[in-house]
């Protein structure tokens, strides 16, 4: 089965006062954490960082750098400040494989198991005639930015996004709403809930830090 993802890395990351992919965490950026996992696991991936006519001479460095260190293809939002959805279909656009991870650039105790759970699913998606996996949770709560999508779904994505070319953000609940979703126990992709743990604060990120003390 080919598959390849999209690491989502274009968020304002607000909470924490922007620079998420490229806080420190333990020995190494935030973002590493997916893009080493991914490299080890033989699975090629896009990063889609933020489209921003503001970005420093610092952030383009460390964008520059990231690309030479994993030689994996590097994108940008073809619109900037649309939201995830944006950078889904950004990342899509420079994909072929038939089956597509997005995974965001937050979540450091993501894990070989939690990423392989999930992609045992696809043949009962196919089976079932379903476009995407999504995690959920037991109390509904879903994950979709840690979820696999088929490539035809750009389709449904590019749409939605042209006619709504106007300000509104769309949700990934929108998306979803127009894909015939497979929705697996979040438990039986990672039983200790710890791969979908993702930092938005800095406080968080303190606590994360100390934790890989
Ligand atoms: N390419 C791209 N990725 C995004 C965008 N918005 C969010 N993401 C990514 O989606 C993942 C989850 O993002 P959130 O934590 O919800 O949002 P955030 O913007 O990073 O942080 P907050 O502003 O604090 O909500 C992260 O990996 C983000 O980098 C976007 O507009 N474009
Ligand atoms: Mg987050």
């Amino acid at each position: 089965m080919m598959i390849s993802a999209i690491v989502l890395s274009g968020g304002k990351a607000r909470r924490m006062n922007g620079e998420k992919a490229f806080r420190v965490v333990n020995d190494k950026y935030l973002i590493e954490y997916t893009a080493d996992l991914l490299n080890e696991m033989n699975i090629p991936f896009v990063i889609v960082f933020r489209n921003d006519g503001e970005k420093s001479d610092d952030t383009k460095n460390l964008e520059k750098d990231f690309f030479k260190k994993y030689r994996q293809t590097i994108t940008w939002d073809l619109e900037g400040n649309k939201g995830p959805l944006m950078g889904i279909l950004s990342g899509m656009r420079v994909l072929n494989a038939k089956w597509i991870l997005v995974l965001p650039c937050d979540m450091p105790l993501i894990s070989r198991d939690a990423i392989n759970n999930l992609i045992k699913y696809i043949d009962i998606a196919e089976k079932e005639k379903k476009n995407c996996i999504i995690p959920m949770h037991e109390n509904g709560y879903i994950e979709p930015l840690f979820s696999l999508y088929m490539r035809s779904s750009m389709e449904v994505l590019d749409r939605m996004l042209n006619k709504n070319s106007s300000n509104k953000n769309l949700s990934m609940r929108n998306f979803i709403e127009h894909l015939s979703p497979l929705y697996v126990d979040a438990k039986k992709i990672d039983e200790t809930g710890r791969a979908f743990i993702n930092i938005n604060t800095l406080e968080e990120l303190k606590r994360i830090n100390s934790k890989f003390q």
